[in-house]
């Protein structure tokens, strides 16, 4: 359905988008995940035609955005991360305006901006003036603008971002009753919105895809992912000599403590669970556990390590990341919120204006 062929962004000497491909399949929400940046926006620019590669093609349908904008633009409703609105337009009078720029057919338009009101729960707000709503009424009206026209993709840019946790999750659940008709493509520096609502995560670092599969999958990647975790009452040599008699360790680190402690990180041979075989043989060698867990490594865990690597970009390193909870997001426990920059124009110089392309 859409095709991103060894796709390269160059802003001057800056590489934006460095030789990505991937290809996206009907049906599903596919998740593009990094940190800011990475080169989010400027891919779903390329992908939808507000801005020229500087090598590679986008296929939609088969049609290049950029030879046959107009066949390939047909597939596509798009979000960009500002939603390029008319604030002084009724949002009845802007998705009207929306219509006629995407050639919906004059006999068509009413029952269609009618219908997309209704899908996006605009209809008690239709007569107010856009400037007037709150932001997430003002995000409804651009992903109405996108949905308009019922094209098979829609591409979203950082959706949720600036929204309150209530919008938050009215968002993300209008982004879920879309995807029953529609393939969506977001993106988002969040791990845990990719993770509520995708199917599929590309992740997305210093303009390279770094990973792509399930967020299940993902979570699988790194080999031996599963650790046990000991902490035992006991100096480093006692606990080496405990652990020699267990055979299915295949590799322990220790962290000895000053209050006499010793904490312990084993992985087994093929992953096997030895807690409870660990628990006895500690017991029978009076030595006391005083922490026994089997901790598995999280999609934030793969997250970090494959966007933490190789950076380059100054502007990334500035950015930094850090773990914890996200202010907005109220029901999750492995948030990954990195700092929002300035905002950065994602059009080249000279490039289009976003309003004159909706
Ligand atoms: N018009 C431009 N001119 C020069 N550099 C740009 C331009 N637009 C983006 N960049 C740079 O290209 C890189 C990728 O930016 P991009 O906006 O695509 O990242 P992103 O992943 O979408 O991040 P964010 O979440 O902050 O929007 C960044 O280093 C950014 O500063």
């Amino acid at each position: 359905m859409i095709e991103v062929k060894n796709l390269v962004k160059r802003y001057g000497s800056h590489l934006a988008v460095d030789h990505l491909n991937f290809t996206v399949e009907s049906g599903q929400i596919y998740g593009f995940l990094g940190p800011n940046g990475a080169g989010k926006s400027t891919t779903m620019n390329i992908m939808t035609g507000y801005l020229g590669a500087t090598e590679g093609e986008v296929l939609i349908n088969g049609h290049n955005i950029l030879e046959e904008p107009e066949a390939a633009k047909k597939s596509i409703g798009y979000l960009p991360e500002i939603p390029p609105l008319y604030l002084d337009m009724t949002v009845k009078e802007y998705l009207d305006f929306a219509a006629e720029l995407k050639k919906v057919k004059k006999k068509d338009r009413k029952s269609e901006v009618d219908h997309v009101l209704k899908l996006v729960k605009l209809e008690e707000v239709e007569g107010r003036l856009i400037k007037n709503l709150s932001k997430g009424y003002k995000q409804r009206v651009g992903l109405a603008q996108a949905v308009l026209g019922f094209p098979e993709v829609i591409i979203l840019d950082e959706p949720t971002v600036g929204l309150d946790p209530k919008q938050i999750i009215e968002i993300r659940e209008l982004i879920k009753e879309l995807s029953k008709n529609h393939t969506i493509i977001l993106s988002s520096h969040i791990l845990a919105e990719v993770q509520a609502v995708c199917d599929y995560v590309m992740i997305i670092a210093h303009g390279k895809l770094v990973a792509s599969d399930t967020p299940e999958n993902l979570e699988r990647l790194l080999n031996g992912s599963e650790t046990i975790e000991l902490t035992a009452k006991a100096e480093e040599t006692r606990v080496r000599e405990i652990l020699s008699k267990i055979e299915e360790i295949e590799t322990v680190d220790y962290k000895e403590q000053q209050d006499g402690t010793t904490d312990i990180f084993i992985k087994t041979v093929d992953q096997k669970d030895i807690r409870e075989k660990l628990f006895h043989t500690f017991a029978e060698e009076h030595c006391a556990l005083l922490k026994l867990n089997l901790s598995r490594i999280t999609l934030e865990d793969v997250f970090l390590k494959l966007t933490q690597e190789e950076t380059g970009d100054p502007e990334q390193k500035k950015s930094g990341f850090h773990t914890g909870k996200f202010d907005s997001e109220p029901d999750t426990e492995s948030d990954i919120e990195i700092p929002e920059e300035p905002s950065v124009s994602t059009n080249e110089e000279g490039g289009e204006d976003d309003e004159s392309d909706l």
